[in-house]
């Protein structure tokens, strides 16, 4: 169990860029939502036990930052937001090196966890090749292996399918969600669809502030009553205001919408549809106006 209790972060002389954080994180799949600069990377790193809270506590497995940084790492496996490997090691080398850094020394044991980890990566083919010569999604899942490496009870990952193709993603998806049965994955994301089907708890992250905490249902929930598809012209769709259109799909005449907004639109034939996490996701950070 992760529990944080009023962390907050401030670099210097600045405002907070996390700020008074209180959650307690179970077993399974954790979604952590927010847009570009909300300080999930900051929080991520904060419980890597790579940057220290300003305030506030972090506890891991009953072990808290202060005191036990070096034994949290033990248990942590974690993917950063920009992950290098060393270039000129094969994949299969740079697994094993990284095994060996997490204390694995029996060597069979180890050999046999590189072996399957590039299997669940489907990086096999590949792991005689130098890093250097991998495509960039390739990276990440070689990434993603060296953050499973060592059986970890907490996996973060910070923005994981960055760079993977929709195939990947998918793969990736189960292959975390196998992973999360019997510990805690904790994914960070600003796609909607990495956590739709995954994830049994999430929370919103904006501006540094938790804006929710709980199940995708309730997220879902906020947009209740406030989304609508609706036909119009081409000559209606350019009054559409953009914060409020969710998507639009162009039809043979005019333009299929789905619109946030608390107000029905002015058109007739506008329908409330049940809210998807993303409407919800929209509507929380839009304030749906
Ligand atoms: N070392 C630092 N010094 C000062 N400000 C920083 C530092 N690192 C991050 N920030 C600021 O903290 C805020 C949160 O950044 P962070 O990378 O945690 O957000 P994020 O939610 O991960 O964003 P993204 O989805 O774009 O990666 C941003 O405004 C960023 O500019």
């Amino acid at each position: 169990m992760i529990e944080l209790k009023g962390v907050t972060k401030q670099y210097k002389g600045n405002i907070a860029v996390v700020s008074n954080i209180n959650i307690t994180i179970e077993n399974g799949m954790f979604g952590l939502l927010g847009p570009n600069g909300a300080g999930k990377s900051t929080l991520l790193r904060m419980l890597a036990t790579l940057q220290k809270p300003t305030t506030g506590t972090i506890c891991v497995n009953g072990m808290t930052m202060e005191n036990d940084a070096h034994r949290i790492r033990g248990v942590i496996g974690y993917l950063p937001q920009t992950f290098q490997a060393q270039p000129l090691m094969t994949g299969r080398e740079f697994l094993d090196y990284v095994a060996l850094m997490k204390g694995i020394s029996h060597t069979a044991a180890r050999k046999r966890m590189v072996e399957e980890m590039l299997e669940e990566v489907n990086l096999t083919a590949k792991s005689k090749d130098k890093v250097k010569t991998y495509s960039g999604g390739m990276r990440q899942r070689l990434g993603i292996a060296q953050a499973m490496i060592g059986d970890p009870s907490v996996l973060i990952v910070d923005e994981p399918t960055a760079g993977l193709d929709p195939e990947e993603r998918v793969r990736f998806r189960n292959l975390l969600n196998r992973f999360s049965s019997n510990r805690i994955v904790l994914l960070s994301t600003h796609i909607v669809a990495d956590i739709e089907t995954s994830c049994d708890q999430l929370a919103v992250l904006n501006q540094g502030e938790l804006q929710y905490v709980g199940h995708p249902d309730g997220l879902a929930a906020h947009a209740e009553g406030k989304v609508w598809q609706v036909k119009v012209s081409d000559e209606q769709f350019v009054h559409i205001q953009p914060d409020e259109l969710v998507s639009a799909k162009r039809l043979d005449r005019g333009v299929l919408c789905r619109i946030v907004s608390v107000k029905k639109p002015a058109y007739v034939e506008a329908i409330a549809v049940t809210p998807s996490l993303e409407d919800g996701y929209l509507a929380l950070l839009g304030g749906a106006k």
